[in-house]
């Protein structure tokens, strides 16, 4: 029988000895490594001995960083938003930030959270990292060197798949992240005014923090789909925009009497929207030209407000001067240069531009504002009808279905000139639904008590007047 042979087995003490001068060698040819060969030769060298021995990966990392030289990088902030839609349950820690002006609380990824994404079935992994940078020139006060954060984010995964993820999946991030943004915005109010006012700052802005939605306007259903209807098509017409050569812009004309909801009504378009809002106060524009750069100062994706256009504006030079129209100080502006700049240059240099002129008085505007393809709708606020009632109702009384008042005040509603204002006041007298029914039934009989006196007293001024003129005809003949 063959006996087998081992080779003889090292011991552990000559192992150690081996393993004790091969890192004294290592150490001894890093040293002379590091003091004969110069610090940029050596990057150099580390770079090279790197690209030759890296595993061979079939794996692709696209690059994020948040700063492309000293500009935001957008790609980076969208990948952010996009991200912050694809946190699950295993996300292990998470960054939260909300400013002041913020109403959401953001969620974010932490350093080194790991997000794995599929996109038409290729699996993606994205990292979220950040590495300290020192700044080699200058110090701090305290004498430290600068230090810097670079944040990036990489995307990993199969480079077979390069071409669906740069064609397909990163416009796909961008569509999401503006969906975000969009979801996100809050929405501002921007009062516009001259730059040679008094006022040293001629944009103010503030949160626009009107809670008024198509689902509290009081107005015909029919009429708010329409509108809603109007924007939502407006919104989404860019391509046909642009196919038929035209501005993506679109004005609507508000008009009647006061406390029918006009002001409310451009409130929930932005909501609805989340459009800013410049509310241009005609009365302090100097001339034309501060009209331009202010109007310039605008951006994208809002409303530019004019209200009561009857009462704030001189008509144009040429034409015919409004009866009401308060007159002011430099004559250098006009309805000609409002309109010229706003059909030309700014509707041109901007994207997704509503403007919305509102009125008292329809009938005092100036023609050249009414023109076809000035103002593209024109919108109808009036009196209270039982349709709005209802939505009054249901917002401030809570009442969805019926009231036994109802019908009493249907008839009261329909036989006078009451609104919306006149009555959201009334509904807000008490919090108890009995007593404000009541006393808004007490207000409408009062009202059209009124409204009844006025009525005759009007007749009876015209009576009057009918009576004069009688007379001094028939003084005249004889
Ligand atoms: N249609 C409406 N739906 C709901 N609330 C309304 C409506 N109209 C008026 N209101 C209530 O009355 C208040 C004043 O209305 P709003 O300022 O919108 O009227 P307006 O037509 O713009 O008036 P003005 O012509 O005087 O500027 C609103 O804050 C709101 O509470």
């Amino acid at each position: 029988m063959a006996t087998r042979t081992f080779p003889e087995m090292p011991t552990a003490s000559s192992l150690l000895s081996v393993y004790a001068s091969l890192s004294a060698s290592i150490m001894i040819f890093r040293t002379m490594f590091e003091q004969i060969v110069p610090a940029q030769l050596r990057r150099y060298a580390v770079d090279i001995a790197k690209h030759y021995w890296k595993p061979n990966t079939s794996e692709l990392i696209l690059l994020f960083e948040e700063k492309d030289g000293y500009n935001p990088n957008e790609m980076f902030n969208a990948a952010q938003l996009f991200l912050s839609t694809r946190i699950t349950r295993d996300s292990k820690r998470l960054k939260i930030t909300k400013s002041m002006k913020e109403k959401h609380i953001n969620i974010k990824l932490a350093e080194s959270e790991v997000i794995v994404d599929s996109f038409e079935g290729v699996k993606v992994t994205w990292t979220y990292l950040s590495q300290q940078q020192k700044k080699m020139n200058g110090d701090n006060d305290d004498g430290h060197p600068f230090v810097s954060e670079k944040k990036y984010m990489e995307l990993k995964f199969d480079k077979n798949y390069k071409d669906i993820i740069i064609t397909s999946y990163l416009p796909f991030i961008i569509k999401k992240a503006q969906e975000v943004k969009i979801q996100k915005k809050v929405v501002q109010l921007h009062n516009l005014r001259s730059p040679h006012s008094a006022h040293f700052n001629y944009k103010q802005s503030v949160n626009l923090d009107h809670p008024s939605t198509f689902e509290t306007l009081a107005m015909d259903q029919k009429m708010k789909k329409e509108i809603m209807d109007d924007l939502d098509l407006f919104v989404r017409r860019k391509e046909f925009y642009k196919k038929v050569g035209k501005a993506w812009k679109r004005g609507y004309l508000l008009y009647g009497p006061p406390g029918t909801g006009k002001s409310s009504l451009v409130a929930a378009m932005a909501n609805y929207l989340k459009f800013d809002i410049y509310d241009l106060q005609l009365m302090n524009v100097k001339d034309d030209s501060s009209l331009k750069d202010i109007l310039l100062d605008t951006s994208n994706r809002s409303i530019l407000l004019i209200e009561d256009i009857d009462c704030s504006i001189l008509p144009d030079r040429k034409g015919p001067t409004l009866p009401n129209a308060p007159r002011l100080n430099d004559p250098k502006f006009s309805l000609s240069g409002l309109l010229n700049f706003i059909d030309g240059l700014w509707s041109c240099c901007g994207d997704e531009r509503i403007i919305i002129f509102t009125t008292n008085h329809k009938d005092r505007l100036d023609p050249a504002l009414l023109r076809p393809g000035r103002m593209d709708m024109h919108i109808h606020m009036s009196y209270l009808t039982m349709d709005g009632f209802r939505t009054l109702a249901a917002n401030y009384l809570n009442i969805h279905d019926h009231h036994w008042r109802f019908r009493e005040i249907k008839e009261l509603i329909k036989s006078n000139k009451v609104t919306p204002a006149e009555v959201a006041e009334e509904l807000m007298k008490s919090d108890n639904v009995e007593v404000v029914l009541e006393g808004l039934v007490k207000f409408l009989k009062r009202k059209r008590m009124g409204d009844d006196e006025n009525h005759q007293i009007e007749n009876g001024i015209h009576d009057e007047e009918a009576e004069i003129r009688e007379a001094k005809k028939t003084k005249i003949i004889s």
